[in-house]
């Protein structure tokens, strides 16, 4: 039974993210924390008749105490995009928000899980690894970029053109990083069912830009959030179920700091990248083995191409955010 802090808990994700991890028998105390609107939410989550305590925790002084203790932090903390922006966009604002959550974490929490969801995910998660590699804490097995998502989305479009694929059971590896084309489905997987290439192009190209699906049906009004609530509590679940219930065999996509995790000596090769989601298996200290890359059709290694590429600049964003203090001039 441990505890687990929710960071960004107030916004359109962290509500029902929360709402989620309540129902967790193997959570004890649930921390929500945001610089707005905590307490509100904390006090209505906390009449829910599950065993964990809930609390709210408003405003930067309020931080350490949210954090000290923790076993898992969650952080969907950062604005989301509007139509027309990419995630890239997001970068200006939610560099800063996410490397003071991480040096907070550097300082209250050093041995807790850090689960990222807020974007760009490909350079969010160089920063929380950067700031903790500063504070001489780092330890690349505990931190996660959750791209669940894609990995949710690939099995419900797959299941929208074949429904003989069933969505909840069969779990579709996605590789590379959580934007555009650097989200690679390993669709060449699915052995049972036979695809044309204009369905696999098709699909490939829907699970990529699945979040402009949202963004623009919004109209506004924000991204994803309530099928990011589930995915984000789906790995949270699974890192749990690892780490405190010592459930073995648990396997996720996740984007990961590759050197010095176990098994992630041929995909630091085969990629030259420092980050990659892959499929990483979960134990009780984090992640347990990076998976080796599956087997890919032609055109998904020329997909990893392309994703390679951008993920370099996204990860040396990233770096040089937290080396430099500085935004590159132009985005600004
Ligand atoms: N990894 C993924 O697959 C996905 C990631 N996202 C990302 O998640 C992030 C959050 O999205 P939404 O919940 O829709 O946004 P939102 O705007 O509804 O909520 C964000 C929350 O963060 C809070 N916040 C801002 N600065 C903070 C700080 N310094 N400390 C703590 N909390 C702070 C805000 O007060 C707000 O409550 C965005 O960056 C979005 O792009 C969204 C969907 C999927
Ligand atoms: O599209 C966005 O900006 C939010 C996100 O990451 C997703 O839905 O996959």
């Amino acid at each position: 039974m441990v505890k687990v802090v929710v960071c960004g808990a107030a916004g359109g994700i962290g509500q029902p993210l929360s709402l989620l991890l309540k129902q967790s028998e193997l959570i004890s105390h649930l921390a929500l924390y945001d610089i707005v609107n905590a307490a509100g939410v904390a006090a209505d989550l906390s009449h829910i008749n599950t065993a964990s305590k809930v609390t709210g925790h408003v405003g930067k002084d309020s931080l350490a105490e949210a954090l000290q203790g923790a076993h898992t932090v969650v952080i969907p903390a950062g604005v989301p995009r509007k139509p027309g922006m990419t995630r890239d966009d997001l970068f200006k604002v939610n560099a800063g928000i996410v490397r003071d959550l991480a040096e907070a974490c550097a300082q209250y929490c050093p041995r807790a899980f850090i689960l990222v969801i807020s974007n760009p995910v490909n350079s969010t998660v160089p920063i929380v690894c950067e700031v903790l590699k500063k504070a001489n804490v780092f330890d690349p097995k505990r931190v996660f970029g959750v791209t669940t998502l894609d990995v949710v989305r690939s099995s419900t479009f797959v299941h929208q053109i074949k429904p003989q694929f069933e969505p909840h059971v069969n779990r579709i590896t996605v590789i590379g990083g959580h934007s555009g084309a650097t989200i690679v489905p390993i669709l060449s997987q699915i052995k049972q069912l036979s695809f044309s290439a204009e369905e696999i192009k098709a699909l490939t190209q829907r699970i990529q830009f699945g979040g402009d699906e949202v963004v623009k049906a919004k109209d506004g009004a924000g991204s994803a959030t309530l099928s990011m609530a589930y995915a984000g509590a789906r790995f949270t679940n699974s890192l749990l179920e690892a780490s405190v219930r010592g459930t073995r065999g648990l396997i996720e996509s996740t984007y990961v700091h590759l050197a010095g995790n176990p098994g992630a000596e041929s995909n630091l090769r085969s990629t030259g990248l420092e980050y990659f989601a892959q499929d990483v298996e979960l134990g009780p200290e984090g992640v347990t083995n990076v998976q080796t890359l599956p087997n890919l059709s032609s055109e998904e290694q020329r997909l990893v191409q392309v994703a390679i590429g951008e993920l370099k600049g996204n990860i040396a964003k990233g770096i040089g955010f937290v080396a430099n203090g500085a935004i590159p001039t132009s985005k600004l």
